[in-house]
């Protein structure tokens, strides 16, 4: 898995029926170079104008390939034996009301260089349908939870945050709920040159400037029900609307708008605990936002067992079984796809044997 924030490869092991989990193991994350990530974060600013044929394209593509390729061996060389590879793909384009959502990715070169079955292109089967193509984990997320006694949100905070919502009666609501870390990454590396506002050292010392933060709030994304998902850049303005702040007062009122658009996601159901993932719960000053302003407790996901850097990639393993066996990838209150779809597509370069019972699978037990 290769997210929005755009800071590398993060690979992990997952063993699983694509129904049940039986086991997850260690992970790894190989950071893209200063370098890479500016050639892939450019590329994302002209990625609706791109041809396909674009030769700095092709070198990324490849180049984020070859760090998948890094990533899968560093981590075969301490588990062992491996299946199948789950590979998202670093997304460059998200429009779904266009019809268009893209991930690249070499899916040939990497099954050829590691020897592997290789499923990928796991969103465009639900864009065609007309879903949202996003957010996927909320399968994951439902197979991984134990106590279903409370109305539980698992809280995603990614380059864009995202949130499934799994009530007590099993119900299941999902959608992105606006920017996660993206904008103050930008933020951060325009004013201090440092990828991210490491440890919410900024934003802690900040002012937010509500004058700023309302109407960014106040754009129709907001007053919009689930479902819904966003590109990197929907909300890339609001760069230009804390241009002349300081640094860290442009820190604090971006981190500011990431926790209010939480708050504000309109959910069927109130959630009695929030449980967050991704790079963002490493950033107290955002965690503690997130606790002073939501009305219920907010625990990292490791309260539950799980590991919030390793979760998406796990996902994305999870969800590879799940394609190869042709079970749902997406559902109406999750994507807003018309019924249950899967998707992915399998790629097996040259001589990448697909294991029999992958290939030919017994029904899955349990529920
Ligand atoms: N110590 C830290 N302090 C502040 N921010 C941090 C810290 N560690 C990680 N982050 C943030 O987490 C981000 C990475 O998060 P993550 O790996 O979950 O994103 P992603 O998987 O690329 O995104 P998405 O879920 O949108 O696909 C970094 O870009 C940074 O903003
Ligand atoms: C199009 C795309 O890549 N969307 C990502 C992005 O990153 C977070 C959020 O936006 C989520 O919708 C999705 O990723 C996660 C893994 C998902 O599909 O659940």
């Amino acid at each position: 898995m290769s997210g929005t924030s755009l800071d590398g490869v993060d690979a992990a092991m997952v063993r699983t029926d694509g129904k049940n989990i039986a086991e997850r193991g260690p992970g790894i994350s190989i950071a893209y170079s200063p370098e890479l990530r500016a050639r892939a974060r450019n590329l994302l600013s002209r990625a609706s104008r791109l041809q396909p044929n674009d030769p700095e394209l092709i070198a990324v593509e490849r180049d984020i390939t070859l760090c998948h390729v890094e990533a899968v061996e560093a981590l075969r060389s301490s588990i062992g034996k491996v299946d199948l590879i789950g590979f998202h793909g670093q997304t460059l384009l998200h429009a779904p009301e266009e019809g268009r959502t893209w991930q690249v990715g070499d899916a040939a070169l990497l099954s050829e260089k590691t020897g592997l079955a290789v499923v990928h292109d796991f969103r465009s089967a639900d864009v065609a349908a007309g879903g949202e193509g996003a957010p996927l984990a909320p399968w994951y997320h439902q197979a991984l939870l134990r106590d279903r006694s409370k109305t539980t949100a698992i809280l995603n905070i990614g380059g864009v945050a995202n949130i499934t919502l799994i009530g007590a009666d099993g119900s299941i609501y999902a959608c992105d709920t606006g920017p996660g870390n993206a904008l103050l990454d930008d933020w951060a590396f325009s004013k201090t040159g440092v990828a991210c506002d490491v440890d919410g050292a900024l934003a802690q010392v900040g002012t937010v400037h509500r004058d700023i933060l309302e109407p960014l709030l106040a754009d129709p994304y907001f007053s919009r029900p689930a479902p819904k998902s966003l590109d990197r850049l929907t909300f890339h303005r609001a760069m230009g609307a804390v241009q002349r702040l300081s640094p860290e007062d442009g820190a604090a009122t971006l981190t500011a708008f990431t926790v209010e658009a939480i708050y504000r996601t309109l959910l069927p159901l109130t959630p009695d605990i929030w449980y967050v993932c991704g790079g963002g719960r490493h950033n107290p000053a955002l965690m503690d936002a997130l606790k002073r302003t939501l009305d219920a407790p907010v625990w990292p996901v490791e309260t539950l067992g799980w590991n919030g850097d390793n979760l998406e990639a796990e996902c994305f393993g999870f969800l590879a079984v799940r394609s190869l066996r042709g079970l749902p990838l997406s559902a109406p209150g999750i994507t807003g796809a018309p019924a249950f779809i899967s998707g992915g597509r399998l790629t097996c370069a040259g001589l990448a044997p697909i294991p029999d019972w992958l290939a030919n699978p017994e029904p899955a037990s349990g529920p």
